[in-house]
């Protein structure tokens, strides 16, 4: 376990229960979760970056003022990511990283438009996701899928160039399953990307816009009826519309709730003002992840530790919360049973011991 995660409210056999619990993440970024040995090693291959090349001086330059300061920061290491072998090396070493948490099928938005733009070839960025898909599953047992997400900010060139990567037989990567909207969302109404989803959908992939993130409610509507979201990324401000909140409950929407990002973006205030609680109480599907990990000094059992903190579970109650991120990802059948079942094992012999 990573010593300065350690919750000192959650009992220390919670977390080591945590360590060994087979899970699934559905809201974690590419880049974002490039680890400080990646990052401080790409920076050293490119130092005319103003990324910082020394770990230590990463977790400063990872402390953001606001939402628009986190996307700046952000962009400096995209900026990072310059050649086919540097997109390989970062998603086969994201995978190990996932392995190590125990887990066993992750959902990667990548932003693919930010790369293309930046001039690597589309083929060889699809071949580079695609190798480290493969390899990561065959020597580490992780299952990778990814959505591709519009960058929003950037407009009509992004989201007509995504929309094609996502949905042109010759480029798009076997492991695609859905499609997102990502970035600011101040300006960013989401009504507008209606025809770029309207195409992905019909070519088959599943609809996840983050929304609610650092806007209100109306923007978690807007991506549900527009874009047919069939989850919410984040969606932290459903909680200021009781309307909305029965209605996620009802049709089993479910939210890709990541703690401790909506803090360090300053979406949340705090941990305890967090909503979770409330999405719970009102019987909405609620799935753990950590949206961009390093840079948010956390990883996935970290959120699920504050999970259990601010939801008071016990281990039966963590595993249930794994079992949702399972239920509401695009696995088939057969794949979601394994998993769950997984978890079942992995919590009887726990509660046995
Ligand atoms: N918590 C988050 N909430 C929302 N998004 C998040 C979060 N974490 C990470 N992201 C990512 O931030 C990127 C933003 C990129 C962007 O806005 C942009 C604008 C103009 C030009 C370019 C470019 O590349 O030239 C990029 C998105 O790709 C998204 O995947
Ligand atoms: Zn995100």
């Amino acid at each position: 376990m990573t010593e300065h995660l350690v919750d000192p409210d959650v009992p220390r056999d919670l977390h080591a229960f945590i360590a060994g619990l087979p899970k699934a993440e559905l809201h974690v970024h590419h880049v974002g979760s490039a680890s400080p040995r990646i990052v401080s090693e790409l920076a050293a291959r490119h130092p005319d970056s103003k990324v910082p090349t020394d770990p230590e001086a990463l977790v400063d330059y990872f402390q953001f003022t606001d939402f628009a300061h986190f996307i700046d920061v952000y962009l400096s290491v995209v900026d990072l990511i310059r050649t086919p072998e540097d997109v390989r090396l970062l998603t086969y070493e994201v995978a190990r990283d996932m392995a190590r948490q125990q887990v066993r099928y992750a959902e990667l938005t990548i932003t693919p438009f930010s790369s293309t733009r930046r001039g690597i070839d589309e083929g060889a960025f699809m071949a580079a996701i695609e190798d480290a898909r493969k390899a990561a599953e065959a020597e580490f047992g992780t299952v990778l899928r990814w959505c591709f997400d519009i960058p929003g900010e950037a407009g009509t060139e992004a989201a007509e160039e995504t929309t094609r990567l996502a949905t042109d037989d010759r480029v798009r990567p076997e492991g695609l399953v859905s499609f997102g909207l990502g970035g600011p969302e101040i300006g960013v109404s989401r009504p507008r990307f209606k025809p770029y989803f309207d195409r992905a959908i019909a070519a088959g992939l599943h609809s996840v816009p983050h929304a609610g993130e650092t806007t209100g409610p109306q923007t978690v509507w807007d991506a549900l009826t527009d874009l047919r979201a069939e989850r919410i990324g984040h969606g932290t401000s459903s909680a200021q519309d009781p309307k909305l909140l029965a209605h996620l409950a009802e049709r089993r929407i479910p939210l890709e709730v990541c703690p401790t990002s909506n803090i360090a973006t300053r979406a949340v205030r705090t941990l305890d003002e967090h909503p979770i609680k409330e999405f719970t109480r009102a019987g909405v599907l609620v799935t753990i992840n950590s949206d961009d990990p390093p840079m948010f000094g956390t990883d996935l059992n970290n959120e699920y530790a504050v999970a259990a903190r601010l939801l008071d579970l016990d281990a039966r109650g963590l595993a249930d919360l794994a079992k949702n991120a399972v239920e509401a990802s695009f696995l088939d059948g057969p794949g979601k049973a394994r998993i769950s079942d997984e978890i079942d094992t992995y919590t009887s012999a726990w509660l046995a011991s």
